[in-house]
């Protein structure tokens, strides 16, 4: 099981940085939430994290080793991505496409055990019935969850997720936040980025909020998520209820 720091990290696109000096931990069996607006540099974050982004200044480690010392096949192994937009291959069935969240552990061909992996991580979804149909013929919230599944087929020490509920209805919202909470239990840690206030609220453990590529506060949800941080993070009044761990947008003012 692993736990994640990032330190000093700069990230620059061309002439532009996208992140600045961004410092933070992540412990062993941890859920962090990244918020803040468009823009701002979650998905930078998070890819920079997984090592599909090499930063310009700094580092990323996972256990204290630096991920640019683990080898490919080891990174696949350790980390899982869910990314924002994936292309769909359209004539894959869903059970061949989360079959490829096992290609870190084989060595010829897919063996029984990664069929039963496979259907594991579609049933923690709740997508078993889908996994003989085609790709296309997969309504959004579907496929999504079926992204999900084959970033969990791979069995990762960390799973990161790039606005992993945004085209899922309020079960399936929940469903899959709860589901990603329970993955905790089993130490395996969970960065996710997320527009839903409330959510990151009620199943982070941690939450880093950025603004313009920085870190703007840092902490436990209730630290973090106060009106006064959400008013100059996202520039709008919202209204927090602690006692129901609540946060809604305040137009009424
Ligand atoms: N490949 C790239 N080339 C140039 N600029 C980029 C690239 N990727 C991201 N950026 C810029 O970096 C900034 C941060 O983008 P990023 O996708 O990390 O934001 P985000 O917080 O995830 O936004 P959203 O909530 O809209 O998904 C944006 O200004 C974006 O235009």
């Amino acid at each position: 099981m692993a736990a994640i720091r990032v330190r000093g990290v700069s990230v620059y696109f061309g002439g532009f940085q996208t992140l600045r000096s961004v410092e933070l931990e992540v412990g062993e069996g941890e859920f962090l939430a990244v918020i803040g607006p468009n823009g701002s540099g979650k998905t930078t974050l998070l890819r920079t994290i997984v090592g599909v982004l090499r930063p310009r200044v700094g580092a990323v480690y996972i256990d204290g080793k630096e991920l640019q010392e683990y080898s490919r096949l080891e990174l696949a192994r350790r980390l899982g991505y869910v990314p924002q937009g994936l292309e769909r291959q359209k004539f894959l069935t869903v059970l061949e496409f989360v079959l490829t969240g096992r290609r870190p552990y084989i060595s010829f061909d897919y063996a029984r055990v990664d069929y039963e992996k496979a259907m594991e991580a579609l049933r923690r979804v709740n997508a078993e019935h889908l996994a003989a149909r085609t790709l296309d013929t997969l309504s959004g919230g579907e496929f999504q969850r079926v992204v999900i599944a084959r970033a969990l087929a791979g069995e990762p020490e960390v799973l990161v997720l790039d606005e992993p509920t945004s085209n899922l209805d309020p079960r399936f919202q929940l469903e899959i936040m709860d589901m990603l909470r329970g993955l905790t239990g089993d130490r395996i840690t969970v960065v996710s980025s997320m527009h839903d206030l409330t959510q990151a609220y009620r199943y982070a453990d941690k939450v880093v909020a950025l603004k313009g590529g920085q870190i703007y506060a840092m902490g436990r949800p209730e630290e973090v998520l106060t009106e006064d941080n959400l008013q100059r993070i996202y520039g709008v009044k919202v209204k927090v209820f602690p006692e129901h761990r609540a946060i809604i947008l305040d137009n009424s003012l």
